[in-house]
């Protein structure tokens, strides 16, 4: 899917001791033709949803309208009051960092493999003479469960993926998976048989991601329901399309770069989700935005996430919600680590205007195709800014 390309933490530290030239590849000369606008002016026009306000009755209809309007003229805001829980945030983002801090053998065992996207490397590299981006990444597929791919959830730091506590012991996981029933501490155990025969007595510990994935998906649910409101539609219709409510997501590392305005840690691209969530994990900014024609400095804040509408999203509401073009910068001293989570349509969906938008006198703008020809037109198109989804305008 993607080609092998070097591990970005290990060059960036070999050229930041030594003071060392960046690779050609890595050069993009068009971050300084280009450059970002930020401050406390330009943050303080990108749009603050306030999620305990939609669920207040007192005012909700208000920030239903001020949610419409940011997705309508932004694609993007940040979310606030979301309800993720305070330890389900600290804990994701220990986690995560504690696995980029893991050495490079103990990362490389959860590899990509070369026909497929989930697991440590890069994403959209389709040449060996395209320019390449200043960050390392994790993909995981994380729902529906029977999508995740264990090979690839790291076993360190140990409450990343799963453990059990037992008289102050940590079990290490690994191959059989066993189902608890459902209830709240409900999830996939990867434990050895051994430790099973144990496990009367063991308080269970949902690990970081388990309970990151499900509270963010959960935030992406109520989140569309709203849209639905500002849209006039079934909410029924709209989360339809997101059955099973599909989600991964992709841990970014992007090191340190003394020339950091020479490189880009991701490329500009528009997500090929509903909604993408996005957590900055050790809250060193990077993430910029493209509103008309002009890059906009988001400055994250701390504990909120932010929200970029995708291109689907942008399909299903015909045109009235904006997928919104971004890209991240890298910090010339210090590492920066984020987590997105992308909330897909299901496999069967047919992305396309809802049917409801256009029943009247309303007329689609974009074709309609089933998800996974979506998908695969969005990797075919490599990473082309608006222009994925300004191709399927009719
Ligand atoms: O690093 C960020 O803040 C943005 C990440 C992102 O856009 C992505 O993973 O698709
Ligand atoms: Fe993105």
């Amino acid at each position: 899917m993607s080609l092998p390309v070097p591990n970005v933490q290990e060059l960036a530290r070999a050229c930041h001791g030594t003071d060392g030239e960046i690779p050609d590849r890595y050069v993009r000369p068009e971050v300084a033709a280009d450059e970002a606008i930020g401050g406390r002016d330009i943050n303080s026009a990108i749009p603050v949803i306030d999620l305990a306000k939609l669920l207040d009755p007192q005012s909700s209809q208000e920030e239903c309208a001020k949610l419409g309007s940011a997705c309508q003229h932004w694609g993007f805001f940040q979310l606030i009051n979301h309800g993720v829980p305070g330890e389900v945030i600290s804990d994701t983002r220990r986690d995560v960092t504690e696995f980029f801090r893991l050495p490079l053998e103990a990362k490389e065992e959860y590899s990509q493999l070369a026909d497929g996207l989930q697991g440590y490397g890069h994403s959209f590299v389709f040449s060996e003479e395209q320019k390449l981006d200043w960050g390392d990444l994790l993909y995981l597929q994380l729902r529906p469960n029977e999508s995740r791919d264990m090979r690839f959830w790291p076993e360190q730091p140990t409450s990343f993926r799963s453990a059990s506590r037992h008289k102050n012991t940590i079990f290490q996981v690994s191959s059989i998976m066993v189902m608890l029933p459902g209830d709240i501490w409900t999830c996939s155990f990867w434990l050895h048989q051994s430790e099973i025969q144990n496990t009367s007595t063991c308080v269970f510990v949902r690990n970081s991601i388990e309970r990151f994935s499900s509270e963010t998906a959960k935030v992406a649910r109520c989140l569309l329901k709203f849209l639905a409101i500002d849209m006039g539609v079934d909410p029924e219709s709209l989360l339809e399309k997101f059955r099973g409510e599909p989600q991964s997501m992709r841990a970014n590392y992007y090191p340190p770069c003394r020339q950091a305005g020479k490189v880009l840690g991701l490329s500009p691209h528009c997500d090929a989700t509903g909604l993408t969530l996005v957590l900055q994990v050790n809250n060193v900014q990077g993430l910029q935005i493209r509103k008309e024609g002009q890059w906009l400095a988001v400055d994250a804040l701390d504990g909120a996430l932010v929200v970029n509408v995708g291109d689907i999203l942008e399909v299903l509401s015909n045109g009235r919600y904006r997928s919104i073009e971004h890209r991240a910068v890298v910090n010339p001293e210090k590492e920066r680590i984020s987590a997105a989570v992308f909330h897909m349509a299901c496999r069967n969906a047919m992305v396309g205007p809802l049917p409801e938008l256009v029943k009247d006198d309303g007329k689609a703008v974009y074709t309609s195709m089933v998800f996974e020809d979506f998908m695969k037109r969005f990797f075919s198109m490599k990473r082309n800014g608006r222009g994925g989804v300004e191709g399927l305008m009719i």
